[in-house]
């Protein structure tokens, strides 16, 4: 299923979740299951950033990348309480997730502030998973292709086919979010190929880029979502909380 770039992929996104103690009973427990993985997908974990010394320390040697779930869109400067793209590079993340659904509503990121930072984190040697997804009102009106397309070329405005490389695409329908109501795989699917069209559309190799799905990935949901063709992976919340199920849904990228 690979093609160029293209690579399977499962982020867990911890939110605003955690401790120092899940840390130390969390991060140990994947990373020796993904170690034993045959053929396994790029394991990324974004702990609130606080955490992330500690992350990364359980993770000293291993293949699992680390990220933070947000940057700014400046580069430094009188900002209280903001993180740039920079300090996350030098921290040692590999990613930075931009745009997620929670950001867009409680904090109010347009497409302009997501492409703000998509250009901050390519510019800072990172790659950005960049989120996109519609609401249950978009979907029910039928404007749900149209509402990620317009959220894929705010995001990506700018974004040249060479720094493709670094983005990789998370396509999470709002109303699947921490509900346990996850799209179809049938629907998930659909909309990746569209988001691929999407992505030629605007001059980048969207048949070679990574496309993830997030939204209630569970472990008995999870396979049938990523064996369908055009889904490289899951953007995980909830499930990446327990060793447990986070293993699982690792494991079942590589069945
Ligand atoms: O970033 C992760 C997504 O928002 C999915 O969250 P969830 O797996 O809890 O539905």
């Amino acid at each position: 299923m690979t093609d160029g770039m293209r690579r399977q992929i499962v982020a867990a996104n911890w939110k605003m979740n955690g401790s120092s103690e899940l840390v130390q009973q969390l991060v140990p427990a994947v990373r020796e299951a993904v170690s034993a993985l045959d053929n396994g997908p790029q394991v990324v974990i974004m702990p609130p950033s606080l955490y992330l010394g500690e992350v990364k320390a359980q993770l000293a040697d291993s293949s699992i990348s680390i990220g933070v779930q947000n940057v700014a869109q400046w580069q430094s400067g009188a900002y209280t309480g903001e993180i740039a793209a920079a300090m996350a590079a030098d921290a040692g993340c590999q990613y930075v997730l931009v745009g997620h659904s929670e950001r867009r509503e409680l904090f109010g990121e347009t497409d302009e502030v997501v492409a703000a930072k998509v250009s901050r984190i390519l510019a800072s040697g990172l790659q950005a998973m960049v989120c996109v997804g519609e609401t249950l009102e978009e979907r029910d009106s039928g404007d749900a292709e149209a509402v990620v397309c317009r959220q894929l070329e705010g995001a990506l405005a700018g974004v040249s086919a060479d720094e493709a490389v670094n983005i990789v695409i998370a396509y999470e329908p709002v109303w699947a979010i921490g509900t346990g109501k996850t799209a179809t795989a049938e629907d998930a699917q659909a909309m990746h190929q569209a988001i691929r069209d999407k992505l030629v559309g605007l001059g980048l190799p969207g048949n070679a880029m990574s496309v993830l799905y997030g939204g209630s990935v569970k472990p008995d949901n999870a396979a049938a979502l990523f064996m369908k063709p055009d889904i490289d992976g899951g953007l995980i919340g909830g499930a990446s909380l327990k060793a447990e199920d986070f293993i699982a849904i690792c494991q079942a990228v590589s069945s």
